[in-house]
């Protein structure tokens, strides 16, 4: 089996998850910038990975998804600022998913992902409340994601790999 990871990464958050899971997959592999992914053919299973931008994938993830994921077995795994369990997290992670409908999306990991200074300083400096608010809950996300987050994206990507290999038998 050649399993593909690929991500967009920023501030390095979503790269750290994606070497992770790179590093658990005992398999046939490569790993790349989303960038550097022309297309998926030749891959059995590919592990995607991006962050959360204005409560959406980005707008490149999108048509990276929309184009080349067709009829494919995928993995998402998404990091974004807040924390895991806040409400709004299985919103952005559906509208993710949306964009990849025509994939057979084997499952998604979400974790949370320190915020940028500069991202922090546009929030508290944005003069309104709510995203002032939201800048606090973000601030409890420092030297995410962890050695524990690092572990849980591990055991993600054999999870995803004994059930991507269960269907192939
Ligand atoms: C332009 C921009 C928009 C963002 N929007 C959100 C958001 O809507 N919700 C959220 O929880 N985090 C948001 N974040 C935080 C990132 O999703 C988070 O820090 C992520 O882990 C960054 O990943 P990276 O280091 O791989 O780029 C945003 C960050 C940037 C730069």
């Amino acid at each position: 089996m050649k399993v593909l990871v690929t991500y967009m990464t920023q501030t390095g958050n979503t790269k750290k998850i994606a070497d992770a899971i790179y590093e658990a997959v005992d398999e046939d592999k490569d790993i790349k910038d989303i960038n550097e992914v022309d297309s998926l053919e030749g891959y059995d299973l590919a592990f995607i990975g991006f962050p959360i931008h204005q409560f959406n994938a980005p707008d490149e993830v999108k048509n990276f998804l929309n184009n080349n994921t067709n009829g494919k077995d995928i993995a998402l795994f998404i990091t974004h600022g807040a924390p895991s369990d806040f409400d709004q997290v299985s919103d952005w992670v559906s509208k993710s998913k949306e964009a990849a409908k025509d994939a057979n999306i084997i499952d998604v990991f979400q974790c949370q992902g320190e915020v940028s200074k500069e991202i922090m300083d546009m929030l508290q400096n944005s003069g309104d409340p709510q995203m002032q608010q939201f800048a606090e809950l973000v601030s409890k996300g420092k030297g995410q994601p962890d050695e524990t987050m690092v572990q849980k994206a591990k055991q993600f990507a054999n999870d995803v790999l004994t059930q991507k290999k269960a269907w192939t038998k």
